[in-house]
């Protein structure tokens, strides 16, 4: 059988957005390139976030939309900036071209792993966090995200509310990450606020009834994101397994997951419409999935050629694993990148001096090495 073309949608978007998409994509060229590559990648570019309202006058066009239902999967940089604030904001803002593209995929379920590794930069002391790694999983299609919106001069409000199917889907996509060899424990941490909030009483429920019923073999545990956060800093290892939280909590929580690194520029994400793709077979149907890394287009140090890349790069090889099943090509990336950062070379937010495109290209040279 002749080896699949996948087609990615790239939206490099907004600030250093395009500048580490350009590197994720660098990566898949060079597996396109192997000699041993069991699938290949097209891309297909489009102006996504702020610089699609400059160029479209919206957002993201209709016909982006459509590109990302029909193609395999979507490689993200980050929208937004200085230049949109105020104008736009919500749906109408850059911001609201990511919304609308997880919505129309219905992409519901956000996988943000971190983990702890000696070369990161990680402000915890090393005995309290060796050895951490979890998954932040977080519910990325419903909640005060997308309840109805009012928004007047001297009053708002966002719905929030889940229903029974959003909550049972994402439980399970919990309990089978739980199960997978992505986390060191088969314990699945459901963070909600069950003592307050009723779409938070509804979540525990049906989290802790399919759970139990369909996955015996899953730990869970409950607990109050709250008080997560602060367990979080200072037992970081209990959290373990997958924290599964609805899309509010589970935007704050995963980029609190970003300490454990000690850099937002390291992690990745991917988002999935349904359960990851079971390992690479001839003819696999890839699941669909929207693959971004967790920082945004940080504006702070845009265009200087100084964004650390591998939260892109990583995210790639989410996709690689979880859309597309080509698990041996997702861990020569992981590995490429581990033995990159062993020789030393750092962008600056982890304590080095490297460019954005100089630590690419070290990652693709180990890569090569690996395929
Ligand atoms: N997926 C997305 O599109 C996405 C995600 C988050 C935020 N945003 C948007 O990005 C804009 C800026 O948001 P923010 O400042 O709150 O968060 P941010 O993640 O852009 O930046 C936070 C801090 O982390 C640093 N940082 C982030 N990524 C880095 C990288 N790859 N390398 C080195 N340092 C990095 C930044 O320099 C900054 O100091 C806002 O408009 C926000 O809405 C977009
Ligand atoms: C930019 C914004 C829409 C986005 C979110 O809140 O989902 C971001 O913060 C993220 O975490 O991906
Ligand atoms: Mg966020």
């Amino acid at each position: 059988m002749s080896k699949p073309e996948y087609s990615i949608l790239l939206l490099g978007g907004d600030g250093i957005g395009p500048e580490v998409t350009a590197e994720a994509a660098a990566v898949l060229d060079e597996l396109s390139a192997s000699p041993n590559a069991r699938a290949t990648f097209k891309f297909v570019p489009r102006a996504f976030g702020g610089c699609s309202i400059d160029e479209n006058g919206v957002s993201v066009t209709d016909e982006t939309l459509e590109q990302g239902k029909s193609c395999d999967a979507i490689l993200m940089g980050a929208v937004g900036g200085p230049k949109w604030d105020g104008k736009r904001r919500g749906f109408e803002g850059p911001e609201g071209a990511t919304l609308r593209l997880r919505e129309v995929t219905d992409v519901y379920a956000n996988i943000r792993p971190t983990e702890y590794f000696p070369q990161g930069k990680s402000p915890l002391r090393e005995e309290l966090v060796r050895g951490t790694k979890y998954i932040v999983l977080r519910e990325n299609c419903g909640g005060a995200f997308y309840g109805p919106k009012v928004e007047e001069p001297d009053y708002a409000s966002d719905l929030w509310s889940y229903k029974r199917s959003e909550i049972e889907r994402i439980a399970r996509m919990a309990a089978t990450l739980a199960l997978s060899p992505a986390v060191p424990v088969k314990k699945v941490i459901s963070c909600d606020k069950a003592n307050v909030l009723a779409s938070s009483r509804i979540w525990r429920r049906i989290v802790e009834e399919t759970i139990t019923k369909e996955f015996p073999e899953v730990e869970l545990v409950h607990q109050l994101a709250d008080s997560a956060t602060t367990l979080m800093m200072t037992k970081p290892s209990m959290f373990n397994g997958v924290i599964v939280a609805d899309n509010t909590f589970g935007d704050i929580l995963s980029d609190l997951a970003a300490v454990i690194p000690g850099t937002l520029g390291v992690l990745p994400s991917g988002c999935l419409a349904d359960l990851p793709a079971p390992a690479w077979t001839p003819g696999l149907k890839p699941v669909k999935g929207f693959f971004e890394p967790v920082h945004g287009s940080a504006p702070d140090i845009a265009g200087q050629g100084i964004a650390n890349p591998i939260g892109a790069i990583l995210s790639a090889a989410l996709m690689l694993r979880y859309s597309f099943g080509l698990f041996e090509e997702a861990k020569a990336i992981e590995d490429a990148v581990n033995l990159t950062l062993e020789s030393g070379l750092r962008t600056k937010d982890m304590g080095g001096s490297s460019s954005t495109k100089e630590l690419g290209s070290a990652i693709r040279e180990n890569l090569k090495k690996l395929l």
